[in-house]
């Protein structure tokens, strides 16, 4: 996969709810081997785009194309089967199970759904290496702080091995180490070929950590590019003043 390979694209999506357009003609594009930010002031339209592409919502006009296929009318499991995986504002783990029983409840999920061979334990194993979490592997999740649980969240997406990885405010509730720890993991992620995009309150993460950021404001996509572009963008300036809280 070469680095600006594209592998996930919307067009002219639009999402309404009654006479509010939530997401209005948005096309954005998130590549391999890379991190892409999509942020926006609060009630921009991020989670319901990220509802779209994954297949929770069905937008109202538009297309979702993920590596070359138009996926607009599959359902979230065929799309997570085609390698599509996401985590969620509020941490979706079983708090009463181990850090490792977590990954191994995705992985068993990953073998039973598809044909691919698995095994198990050893790629609960690798995955605990990878996203450094081997320490803390036979915790029940509610004995680890929040910061290392958010974590656990990106390990068990990544069981599934995925080629696009959606994150939904990741870095909430992290300390500031936790935070410079999981960009590290993300940069190492992404330098190994995987398309990662992130919605992130933490804005000096997503300056630091995207190659190329898409801003939403009120549904409409203001401005697309690299970090120093969307900072220098007025609309961008404008649309952030006007916020009193930013994502
Ligand atoms: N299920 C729904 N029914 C009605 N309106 C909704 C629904 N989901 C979202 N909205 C509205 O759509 C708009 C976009 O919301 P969305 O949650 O996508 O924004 P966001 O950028 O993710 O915001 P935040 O940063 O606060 O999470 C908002 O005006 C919101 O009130």
């Amino acid at each position: 996969m070469s680095p600006s390979e594209t592998v996930l694209e919307t067009t002219g999506v639009v999402v309404r709810f009654g006479g509010n357009t939530a997401v209005d003609d948005v096309g954005i594009d998130i590549r391999a081997a890379g991190v892409t930010g999509l942020i926006g002031p609060n009630g921009a339209g991020k989670t319901t785009l990220y509802n779209c592409i994954t297949g929770m919502q069905r937008p109202d006009a538009g297309r979702v194309v993920f590596d070359g296929q138009d996926v607009t009318g599959l359902a979230p499991g065929a799309r997570a089967r085609r390698g599509m995986a996401r985590t969620f504002q509020r941490l979706e783990l079983f708090l009463s199970l181990s850090v490792r029983d977590n990954l191994r409840v995705a992985g068993d999920i990953v073998r039973a759904n598809t044909r691919r061979k698995l095994d198990v334990e050893a790629e609960t194993d690798r995955v605990l290496e990878l996203t450094g979490l081997t320490d803390v592997a036979h915790l029940d999740v509610s004995d680890i702080p929040t910061g290392r649980a958010r974590v656990v969240e990106v390990a068990r997406a990544l069981m599934t091995r995925p080629r696009l990885l959606l994150l939904d405010e990741p870095a909430s509730g992290q300390t500031e180490q936790e935070t410079e720890k999981f960009a590290a993991m993300l940069r190492a992620l992404a330098d190994d070929g995987l398309a990662i995009c992130l919605v992130e309150h933490d804005l000096p993460l997503v300056m630091g950590l995207c190659s190329r950021i898409h801003v939403l404001d009120h549904g409409v996509l203001i401005a697309s590019g690299t970090p120093a572009e969307v900072q220098a963008s007025p609309a961008v300036i404008e649309a952030y003043i006007g916020a009193e809280v930013v994502a």
